[in-house]
């Protein structure tokens, strides 16, 4: 375990199990549409990766690339839109990959942004959910884990950038924030 980690929550095995327990939902609900899974950057870049390899039916694939927390563990509330879709979203049933549904603030922001494209259907799939923090009123469609309100880190998460390659979900010793 990393040195700066206090507890893991979830493990590789966990998340995995999980992953392609959503994959085979997935593909059962979106069977005959025109699936087009949207992965929010940077956070859900290693659920986005697992997640579309567990999925059976046709899809397309692209990115975005959102900021809101930047260095700290608080939302600023202001969603930083840093690279925006490229493709044409017309009648297309967009899934948004989440690593974590939080204030809930990124995903009100984009859900209602990617919605004014001619979107055929929207849809949230995210790994973490921690409604405790909930500050827009959201629920996600998919969602792998309920977590607690504390500030994970692992599995695509950061701290100030930080701690994104590691492949469980863990809780940070408390000196590494004031570090
Ligand atoms: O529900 P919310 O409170 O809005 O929090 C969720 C968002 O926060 C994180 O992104 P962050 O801004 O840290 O960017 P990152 O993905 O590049 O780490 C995470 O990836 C979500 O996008
Ligand atoms: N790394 C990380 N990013 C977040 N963004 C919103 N909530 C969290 C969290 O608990 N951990
Ligand atoms: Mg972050």
């Amino acid at each position: 375990m990393e040195n700066a980690i206090q507890q893991v929550l979830l493990t590789e095995e966990q998340i995995a199990d999980k992953v392609k327990e959503l994959g085979s939902q997935i593909s059962r609900d979106y069977a005959g549409k025109n699936l087009m899974m949207v992965s929010v950057l940077k956070g859900s870049v290693v659920f986005m990766a697992d997640l579309m390899r567990a999925i059976t039916v046709p899809c397309q694939i692209d990115f975005m690339c959102v900021s809101s927390y930047g260095s700290g563990t608080e939302s600023s509330g202001v969603v930083k839109i840093i690279k925006d879709l490229d493709i044409n979203l017309h009648g297309l049933d967009l899934l948004i990959v989440e690593d974590i549904l939080d204030s809930g603030k990124t995903l009100h922001y984009i859900t209602k942004m990617l919605s004014d494209r001619g979107t055929a259907s929207i849809r949230i799939a995210t790994l973490l959910d921690k409604p405790e923090r909930r500050a827009a009123p959201l629920t996600p469609d998919y969602c792998c884990f309920t977590v607690p309100d504390e500030f994970v880190v692992g599995y695509g998460l950061d701290y100030d950038e930080k701690f994104r390659n590691l492949p469980y979900i863990g809780v940070l010793k408390p000196e590494v924030y004031t570090k």
